[in-house]
Parts: C-alpha cells; structure tokens; sequence
C-alpha cells in the first residue's frame, strides 16, 4: 500500500513522499492522530547538527512522540480504532544485559529512520501500548519524554545510595518539570528542589518542595544527588554547578543533549567520589511502568496538562511548519499537532 511520508528534506523544508507500507501478518497499522514535537526534532529542522549528520540522515521523517488509533492489526493483539502510544525504538536484537534503548543496532524514529510524521505507521505489535482510558490526548502525545524520566529515574533507584533526603533538578523547562514531577511520586519521601533561570516558569513547579534562581542559591546548599534536565549550551554551567552543591558519593543523572563537549570540574568529581551516569530515550518496560503509574495517580497527567504549550491542527505541509517555527519561539510547553496528514 502506497503511503504519505512528510520527510524533512533539508532544513526548514518538508516534503510529501510515498512509500510503500507493509500490509503483512506481522505489522499493526496506526493513523497517528497527536505527535507532539521534542527538541531533538528541532536541532533535524533548524539544521543544528552538524553538516555530516545532517547529510547522513536527511531526508528523514521527523517526530518520535505520538499517539494514534489502530486501523489493521492482523495479529489480533489489538482492536480496530484502539488508542494507543507508538514506541519510537526498533530494536533488532536482544541482548540480556543491555536494554533496548541502548543497543547500538537499535533504530530509532526520527534519528535512524523515519519518525511519526506520516499518513500510517506500520509495527510490530510490541511497539504499542494502549492508552489508560479517559487520558488527555494532548498529554497522551507526548508520553515518550514523559517515559524518558520515568527510565532515568528507575535507573537512578539501581544506581544512586539509599541517603535520598534531597534531589535537585536542575532545569526549569519541559524535561525539568516531567522529572521532578516523577521524582515526588516515584521517590515520595524526597524533597525535590528545582533550579533554574526564569521566576515565571519556576513558579509552575507548584508540586515541588522548593525552587532556586541558579544566580541566588544559599551558600548552606546541600543536595545528596541531581538531575541534570538542561542540554544545549547550558548544560556545561548546569553540570559544574550540581557538582558544587553535591554531597559526597551523590549521584548525577545526566539527560540534557549538547551538540559540543561539555567541559567538567573532574577534580572535584573525583573528590567528591561521584557516579555520574547518562540515559537517553526509554524502552517498553518504560512506557509500560509509566501508562501504570499514570491509572495509579491520575494527577500526574492532570499536572503534565501544565505544560501543554500551543496545540496545532495540521492537514498541510504549511501547518508543519507553522507548528514547528512556533516551537521554536516558545517559553515553556509542549507543542503538539493534531494529525491529518
Ligand atoms: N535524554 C533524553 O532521552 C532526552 C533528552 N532531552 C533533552 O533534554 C534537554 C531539555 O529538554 P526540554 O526540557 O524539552 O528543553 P527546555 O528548553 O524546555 O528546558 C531547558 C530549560 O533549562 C533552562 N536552563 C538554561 N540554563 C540553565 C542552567 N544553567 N541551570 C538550570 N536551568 C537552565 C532553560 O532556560 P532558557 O530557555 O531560558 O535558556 C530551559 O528552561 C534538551 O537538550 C533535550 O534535547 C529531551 C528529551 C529526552
Ligand atoms: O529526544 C530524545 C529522546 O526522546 C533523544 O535526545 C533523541 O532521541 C536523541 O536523538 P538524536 O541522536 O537524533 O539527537
Ligand atoms: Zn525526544
């Protein structure tokens, strides 16, 4: 069957291809219906790669946060017109020790091969979870950043010392906000104190225990571990300044994407004794444990309804990009497109 891909061609420019699209035994087919757009499909749109990357992966496909509904599944795991979140990694392989989403071989949608933004995804059963009932669609698109934290968080509990009085989280924006609200659930005996740059979006973290500007955080400071939600050109700022405020033997969750190395304070790393440890994308067991502890605390989603930014309707390559230039432009929020294409 033919399908409509919307392929990033080259920066700031979409284009409609058709490809032919599985109709097997294997693949379940989904409509996307909510794809909701993360910063590493912006550095793809804006051409914030660098030029061997860009020329590598383009044209591709952008978006790897979404939802959609069922429209064939001849292996009957799910019925026609289900709502359910698309896992974005494809692993070709297993390997016992190294989860999915680390596997070098693993592809990934809108990184090694095309994301969301078609007419029909076609996959393997397994890469579907349902939806829990009632769930917000707009939240519901972007559950895969949501599932991003959930990993880092779960990974930290195998990794980090039992002394889990106070976590900081440095960044006040979208990922900054998903973790620490993970982290009150998930950890509900730890204070969670967030540091960031902006009063306004700090004022948002009404769950959290206490917020700091980063320029006015007390002397008498002290955290037993940190998650780093920052990336970009602040992330190096961000990562010497929890290594300042750390307690010994703390544990540095590292998320944040820099395109440039980020220079670090390895001295005090080592004075200290630090474990710092790095932790992109999620795996099954993820978005599983995550659409779980969502029926179990219903606030969570109702939270994550507070960083809904702008939400797009898009039916043409003009609304693509109308949604994505005003991405770009935003404070604070998700943008999300509802899916014609
Ligand atoms: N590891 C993974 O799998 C994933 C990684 N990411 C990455 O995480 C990063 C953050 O994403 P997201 O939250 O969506 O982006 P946002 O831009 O919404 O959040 C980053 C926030 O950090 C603030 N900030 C800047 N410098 C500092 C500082 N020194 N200390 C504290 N806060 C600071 C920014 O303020 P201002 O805007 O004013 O500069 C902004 O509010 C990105 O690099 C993204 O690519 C995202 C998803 C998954
Ligand atoms: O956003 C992410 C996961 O949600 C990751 O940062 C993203 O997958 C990194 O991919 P790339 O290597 O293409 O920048
Ligand atoms: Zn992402």
């Amino acid at each position: 069957m033919l399908n409509t891909v919307y392929q990033l061609k080259a920066p700031r420019q979409f284009e409609a291809v058709f490809k032919d699209i599985p109709l097997d035994q294997e693949h379940v087919l989904v409509r996307p219906t909510h794809l909701s757009i993360c910063h590493a499909d912006q550095r793809y749109y804006q051409g914030n790669r660098p030029e061997a990357v860009l020329r590598s992966k383009l044209p591709m496909a952008l978006i790897h946060e979404g939802i959609g509904k069922v429209v064939y599944d001849p292996t009957r795991n799910y019925q026609i017109g289900e709502e359910v979140v698309m896992i974005p990694n494809h692993p070709m392989e297993k390997d016992e020790i190294i989860a999915e989403n680390y596997l070098r071989s693993t592809k990934f949608c809108g990184s090694s091969k095309d994301g969301f933004m078609q007419e029909y995804v076609a996959l393997l059963p397994d890469r579907l979870v349902r939806l829990p009932e009632g769930i917000d669609k707009i939240v519901a698109a972007f559950t895969e950043i949501v599932s991003v934290s959930y990993h880092a968080i779960s990974r930290f509990q195998r990794f980090s010392h039992e002394r889990r009085r106070t976590i900081g989280v440095w960044g006040d924006g979208n990922l900054g906000y998903i973790t620490s609200l993970l982290l009150k659930k998930m950890l509900p005996e730890t204070k969670v104190c967030i540091f960031g740059v902006n009063a306004n979006k700090l004022s948002d973290f009404s769950f959290a225990d206490e917020t700091y500007l980063i320029s006015e955080i007390p002397q008498d400071m002290q955290i037993d571990h940190a998650f780093e939600c920052v990336g970009g050109n602040g992330s190096p700022a961000a990562i010497n300044q929890i290594i300042d405020y750390i307690q010994p033997e703390g544990t540095i969750s590292i998320l944040g994407v820099t395109e440039d190395l980020a220079p670090i304070n390895t001295r005090m790393v080592l004075e200290k004794g630090l474990h710092i440890f790095g932790s992109s994308r999620s795996g099954r067991a993820d978005f599983e444990g995550l659409m779980e502890l969502y029926r179990q605390n219903p606030d969570v989603p109702e939270y994550l309804e507070n960083i809904v930014g702008t939400t797009f309707e898009v039916r043409s390559i003009k609304d693509m990009t109308q949604a994505f230039e005003t991405d770009i432009h935003k404070l604070i929020g998700k943008t999300v497109m509802i899916w014609n294409g």
